[in-house]
């Protein structure tokens, strides 16, 4: 089969910045932060009507350029038998990430060029010491988060608000009340899944990164705060 048939074209770049390099060169770093250790998590990123998606299951610090799934945005109507359309599949044995239909939620309600997932235990961490279905904090450094994921950095006098929904044995079942928090909390740069990790968007990949980043040291610094019994939103009357 040619280059052009087989779609592999699409991932065979010399460009260290092209989404089927940059893939593996993150999930290398995510994984030395333990954020995707144990095949879990991943990121996804958009360019223009193409989106490339890591394999699922698979070490994700080992991935390689020919493993990436590349789809067409907007997602195409699936087939006959409601398979995924696909502009290139890796010719191994491989699935996509179980996370596609969630990072779909951040291109399809936020307009994101990249959706990253952790298992990050800071985040889970925040999910059980926070029961609600919303952590909150203020007061603290937040100006790498932006509005919604996408629009202007927050400052440092607003709360910063992250809803959290549960988990559920499967990833795909997450979906919908991935997309209910996402419209009830429009603000927010992304979704804690309790006993789980953290969905985290924004316009581009380097968005994403630095407020994936962002948000791990505020969830860091609250488990810490709560263990300190200092209140993580502050008193405005002190
Ligand atoms: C051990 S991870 C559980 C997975 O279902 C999922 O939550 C995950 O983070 C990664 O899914 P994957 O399909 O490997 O990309
Ligand atoms: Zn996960």
């Amino acid at each position: 089969m040619s280059l052009q048939q087989s779609g592999d074209e699409l991932v065979v770049s010399e460009d260290p910045l092209h989404p089927a390099n940059l893939i593996p060169e993150l999930c290398r770093g995510f994984y030395q932060l333990g954020w995707v250790t144990g095949t879990g998590g991943g990121i996804s990123i958009r360019v223009g009507d193409k989106v490339y998606i890591a394999p699922s299951g698979v070490q994700k610090e080992r991935i390689l350029p020919a493993h990436i799934f590349v789809l067409p945005f907007p997602q195409a109507a699936p087939s006959p038998h409601g398979d995924r359309v696909f502009l290139r599949r890796p010719s191994l044995n491989l699935k996509e990430s179980a996370c596609t239909p969630l990072f779909w939620n951040a291109f399809d309600l936020r307009d994101a060029g990249s959706c990253i997932h952790t298992h990050s235990q800071n985040a889970v961490m925040a999910t059980l010491l926070w029961p609600g279905d919303v952590f909150r904090i203020s007061h603290q450094m937040i100006k790498g988060v932006r509005l919604g994921g996408m629009g202007k950095a927050l400052s440092y006098l607003d709360t910063l608000e992250v809803p959290i929904i549960e988990n559920t044995p499967n990833e795909e079942d997450l979906k919908d009340s991935m997309a209910e928090a996402m419209v009830k909390y429009p603000d927010a740069a992304a979704v804690l899944v309790r006993r789980h990790g953290i969905y985290v968007w924004g316009s581009d990949w380097e968005k994403a990164k630095t407020q994936t980043e962002c948000l791990d040291y505020l969830f860091e610094l609250a488990v810490k705060l709560k263990a300190a019994n200092i209140p993580l939103v502050k008193d405005e009357s002190n």
